[in-house]
């Protein structure tokens, strides 16, 4: 089944729109975190446990995991989503030569411990780096368009000789290269402006949708745009996990911290929820 098909279904059963972001940052864990063998596999658990009913999408993202021990838990973390029913896309951002990209869309492998349904990757290499990804067919594959950080304008916003900035000539180009139906596009919520004028240029794209919680993004065009047909989700990373840290450090127990994290997802669904 498509990845798109697998997140339609999803995102209807759990009647959310919601993204939890596994970005289990070491140096935020609790203290009871800390003496598991998997410290980041501990906590993604517990978070995994309290919010997985608010969630259309799991969203870890490789760049907390990328040590030994950290590929271990993220491989744990993986089949704990897995076992759900819900969907994980992996935040990894990839593409390179299409010899390297081979050896990266293993990570979309389903019979391989990290196979993700669906993964972030970079256009900036071209259609050729990212052939390995869109041929896996059964996953999805989220090119980053306009990204949610301060600096998103430095490139993708030059004008290009033919008139069009480059996050918009990367969006026809995506468009052009669906032909399995299974590409997405990373549009940031801090940028509303560009998020209605991507979703105008590609009506029928689905987006994920970074940047509301921590980065203060747009909720409301979030879901207003980053939606097409009621497909696309919105994530919230540190906003959802370290709900909890509003507890003095020393007060902090695993339970409180997840249930916190629970109630954040509730939340952002009931908010987004609001706008579909
Ligand atoms: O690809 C992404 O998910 C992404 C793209 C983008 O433009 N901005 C962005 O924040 N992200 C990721 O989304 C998550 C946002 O985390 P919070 O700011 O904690 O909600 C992080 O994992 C970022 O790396």
């Amino acid at each position: 089944m498509n990845f798109f098909d697998r997140l339609a279904d999803r995102i209807e059963t759990a009647d959310s729109v919601v993204s939890v972001g596994l970005d289990p940052d070491m140096d935020r864990l609790p203290d009871v975190f800390h003496g598991y063998d998997l410290p980041r596999f501990a906590f993604n658990r517990r978070i995994i446990d309290a919010t997985h009913e608010h969630a259309a999408a799991f969203k870890p993202n490789a760049a907390f995991y990328e040590d030994p021990d950290g590929w271990r838990a993220l491989e744990e973390t993986i089949a704990y989503v897995k076992g759900k029913g819900v969907p994980v896309l992996l935040d990894a951002k990839r593409a390179d030569i299409g010899n390297t990209t081979r050896q990266y869309a293993d990570l979309l492998d389903p019979d391989a411990n990290t196979g993700a349904d669906a993964i972030t990757v970079n256009p900036y290499m071209g259609r050729d780096s990212l052939q390995p990804f869109l041929d896996t067919e059964g996953a999805g594959v989220f090119i980053l368009c306009r990204t949610s950080n301060p600096g998103g304008a430095d490139l993708q916003e030059l004008e290009l000789a033919e008139g069009d900035l480059l996050y918009e000539r990367v969006a026809a180009l995506a468009d052009t290269w669906n032909e399995h139906g299974n590409i997405g596009l990373v549009v940031g919520a801090t940028t509303p402006e560009e998020l209605e004028e991507v979703r105008e240029q590609v009506p029928d794209l689905p987006f994920l949708v970074p940047g509301v919680g921590s980065q203060g993004g747009d909720a409301e065009a979030a879901v207003e745009y980053g939606l097409a047909d009621d497909i696309g989700v919105v994530n919230s990373s540190r906003g959802i996990i370290f709900a909890g840290e509003n507890a003095a450090r020393d007060e902090q127990d695993a339970d409180r911290f997840a249930s916190a994290a629970g109630d954040a997802a509730k939340r952002l669904k009931r908010r987004l929820n609001q706008y579909r």
